[in-house]
């Protein structure tokens, strides 16, 4: 059963849908017989099914390691070693990640470009991987830094093998270095970078690993590959959110050194509190976003300093706002030949205040500032309704008569206060069509962006 093609195993790419569109292995799932052909140490470690299909098993390293190292062979014209005690990277993922880069820098990957990428945490793989297939140049190196001897080892061993050093500088980390501030400290004080890169050990013990697995249901497959990750790999003290927070207090000292802060992370839990963080830190934007591939998936977080930056949102999450519409109000406008009006004042305090009223009186719902959660995603109320007060709205306005029991009056009797208290400065509001109000009850509601956390697919599968 741990045997595994393209045609014999249809569930497990059920992700893959939501890959990133620009992900080869999208659209091209790997052709294992073609592979064996062409590649004969990945036909010296694959095996035949009873069928006589090629295939791979894997939950056994050396087949996991022969399918990346052929595949890197294949596709990124990379000869690569992968140490077998240590995580074999799957490339689907970390091609995810460097896709959501791109979009980030609004580059075009075809196109050379002088300015240099910074990694922290990294292996051979994804340096390598990176530095070829995207886009900085021989002039401005990207820094990949190793805490594990052993790791750090094989990616300069590959990075030669592929005569990359010009590209990548591989340098190994004290262990109690800063994971942002050591790589910089390799750079020249005024060089700057484009982005960071980091796929950080996702977890503070075993216990908190062993968490994690816990929480897939029954009806969940359980992991596929083999997990091969020495412990300098998947244990880092405070896991992953303490290990990305260091990155980005780092990053607050160091902000005009690097224009894109990013990290991969492998539980969503950890988004939150990161989140809270950077608002903290006062960054210009911040975004979030769900690297899906087969049956795995991984978040990325990223932040910046700077302006004019902005991050893309995934398929998965526009999917799921499709499905899920989030709340929105239509703010009232002037209506036509109204010479002689105060203009109405679509200040944020203004329209927050508005926005405020109209769900309390109207919909009866309850609302909190957030406080802790302003600054860079703008303002913010915990939303929580009690009692559904707006779908039958319309039907109430054309036929009061229908519905006059003591609830509708309550509600007509707040609709008419409505109309003459709740307003724009400036601006009445004679009417709130319910047809531009939808959306369900409690959740966060960012009024300055509209936009929602998603409430994202758990994975726990390896890394
Ligand atoms: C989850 S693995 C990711 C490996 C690789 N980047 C990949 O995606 O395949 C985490 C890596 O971070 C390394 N690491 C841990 N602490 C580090 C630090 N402070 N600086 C640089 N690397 C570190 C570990 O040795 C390990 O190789």
């Amino acid at each position: 059963t741990q045997l595994q093609s393209q045609a014999a195993q249809p569930a497990a790419m059920s992700m893959n849908r939501f890959m990133h569109h620009r992900n080869r292995y999208r659209r091209e799932k790997p052709d294992f017989a073609q592979l064996a052909r062409d590649n004969p140490s990945f036909a010296a470690a694959c095996q035949l099914d009873d069928r006589g299909r090629v295939v791979v098993n894997f939950k056994l390293p050396h087949q996991l390691a022969a399918l990346t190292r052929a595949l890197l062979e294949r596709d990124f014209q990379l000869r690569v070693e992968l140490p077998l005690d240590r995580l074999i990277p799957t490339l689907p993922l970390r091609l995810n990640y460097l896709h959501w880069l791109e979009d980030i820098l609004g580059v075009d990957c075809s196109a050379p470009r002088p300015p240099a990428a910074l990694f922290a945490a990294s292996t051979s793989a994804l340096a390598a991987a990176a530095s070829t297939r995207f886009w900085w140049s021989a002039a401005t190196p990207a820094g990949a830094t190793e805490v594990d001897k052993r790791n750090a080892a094989y990616a300069e061993e590959n990075v030669a093998r592929n005569g990359l050093q010009d590209r990548v500088r591989v340098a190994l980390a004290p262990a109690d270095a800063g994971p942002l501030e050591f790589p910089l400290s390799l750079a020249e004080p005024q060089e700057q970078f484009d982005f960071c890169m980091c796929n950080p050990p996702f977890f503070a013990d075993a216990a908190e690993a062993q968490g994690l697995l816990n929480t897939r249901s029954d009806s969940r497959h359980p992991p596929m590959s083999a997990s091969t990750a020495a412990s300098v790999e998947s244990f880092s003290s405070g896991g992953e959110v303490m290990f990305v927070s260091r990155i980005a207090q780092e990053s607050s000292r160091h902000r005009d050194r690097c224009r894109v802060f990013t990290s991969m992370l492998g539980r969503k839990p950890s988004l939150k509190p990161l989140k809270r963080l950077l608002e903290r830190l006062g960054v210009a934007s911040y975004g979030t976003y769900e690297f899906c591939q087969g049956r795995v998936m991984r978040w990325g977080i990223g932040w910046t300093f700077q302006s004019g930056v902005s991050f893309p949102m995934s398929e998965f999450k526009r999917r799921k706002l499709q499905s899920r519409p989030p709340l929105t109000m239509q703010l009232p406008q002037r209506p036509a030949g109204e010479a002689g009006q105060p203009s109405p004042d679509y200040s944020l305090d203004s329209v927050f205040a508005w926005c405020k009223r109209v769900l309390k009186r109207r919909l009866r719902i309850d609302c909190w500032d957030q406080l802790n959660k302003q600054g860079a995603a703008g303002r913010r109320l915990r939303l929580s309704a009690k009692e559904v007060t707006w779908t039958r709205q319309r039907h109430r306005r054309r036929h009061p008569a229908a519905g006059a029991d003591k609830g509708d009056a309550a509600n007509r009797s707040q609709e008419s206060e409505l109309s003459e208290s709740d307003s724009i400065r400036g601006q009445g509001v004679s009417r709130l069509s319910d047809d531009v109000i939808g959306g369900q009850g409690d959740k966060d509601c960012d009024v300055a962006k509209g936009q929602k956390d998603n409430k994202g697919h758990d994975s726990a599968d390896g890394q």
